[in-house]
């Protein structure tokens, strides 16, 4: 039997990286594993940029180790295994689409066909246009494109979509999302967290420098309190029963001239299963919080605990 499992795309071990007194990224460990589609989501000054910067090996972490396909971030990045879409790569605005990829091409030992990697960024249809009088959507479309040429195998999105309109975001994300389904492992740094929940399969929560959270956005919700309503139609006292079945008492309201149930809780599903087979009540509704509210929680909680 074959025992050797592909290395990771990415493993950062206890990094930490500081800027004089700043510390920027905290002892932060992750696995990134091949074929992964991970957001790094964070309000600004997180660290997102800080940690993807020590992974194309443009900076070195001060205390702990990247490997990328279990080589040192540089190496990995030199033998184009690594594609970027950074903030604020810079393009020369008095060349046209085409000639922009050409150039960037004949810098590379080997690259993909030029019209493949044009298709493929969908930028054929206004390669013949200055870089300078390209849409911010068509821009970042370019540097997806550049990102492509060396076919890697991991792509690294900085805020790709920043500033971009719905529709330019939305048409940007089909494009990686045509990519990732080639099996290509993608991280992309954000700070929208609807596109981190659509696009992602597993969001990397940072605050001042450390991961708070990662995994889905449902498990990220799951420990949250949502709100279960319901009309009580039984003779039993409902706070009774509640508190029976391990609901503590200040998180039931009991209306009782509407005969309303209202219980706030994570455990509303375990909860409403109970309700529903003993045949207590009618109308049940469930009220969850929406992931921005998740992620306003988050960070808020960390904001508390971190001085
Ligand atoms: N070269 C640098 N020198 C000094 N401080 C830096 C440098 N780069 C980043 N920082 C600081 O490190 C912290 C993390 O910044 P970083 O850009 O990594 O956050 P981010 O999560 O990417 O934020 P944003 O979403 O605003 O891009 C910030 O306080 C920032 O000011």
């Amino acid at each position: 039997m074959n025992i050797s499992a592909p290395p990771p795309a990415i493993a950062i071990d206890a990094v930490t990286k500081r800027f004089g007194d700043l510390t920027a990224v905290k002892n932060v460990s992750l696995t990134i594993h091949q074929g992964e589609v991970v957001a790094l989501l964070g309000p600004n000054g997180a660290g997102k940029t800080t940690l993807l910067d020590m992974v194309l090996g443009f900076s070195e972490p001060n205390r702990g180790a990247i490997r990328v396909f279990d080589r040192a971030p540089k190496r990995a990045a030199s033998e184009g295994d690594i594609g970027a879409v950074l903030q604020d790569g810079g393009l020369l605005d008095d060349l046209t689409v085409g000639e922009t990829i050409k150039m960037i091409a004949a810098c590379h030992h080997r690259h993909l066909p030029i019209h493949e990697v044009m298709q493929r960024a969908d930028v054929t249809g206004f390669a013949t246009r200055k870089v300078k009088k390209c849409s911010g959507g068509q821009k970042q479309r370019l540097r997806f494109a550049l990102a492509l040429l060396t076919n890697p195998h991991l792509l690294i999105l900085d805020e790709p979509t920043a500033g971009l309109d719905a529709t330019a975001r939305k048409d940007f994300w089909a494009t990686m999302h045509a990519e990732a389904k080639r099996g290509r492992t993608i991280v992309f740094a954000t700070h929208y967290l609807r596109e981190a929940d659509d696009y992602a399969d597993r969001v990397v929560l940072m605050r001042q420098g450390q991961v708070i959270a990662d995994g889905s956005v449902d498990d990220m919700t799951a420990d949250l309190q949502r709100t279960l309503t319901a009309q009580w139609i039984s003779d039993v006292d409902p706070v009774a029963w509640a508190v029976s079945v391990g609901v503590s008492r200040d998180q039931i309201t009991y209306d009782h001239q509407l005969q309303r149930l209202q219980i706030t809780t994570p455990d509303t599903d375990r909860i409403a299963g109970h309700l529903l087979s003993a045949g207590l009540i009618r109308q049940l509704t469930i009220v969850q919080p929406g992931v921005e509210e998740a992620f306003f929680t988050m960070t808020q909680d960390s904001q508390e605990v971190t001085p």
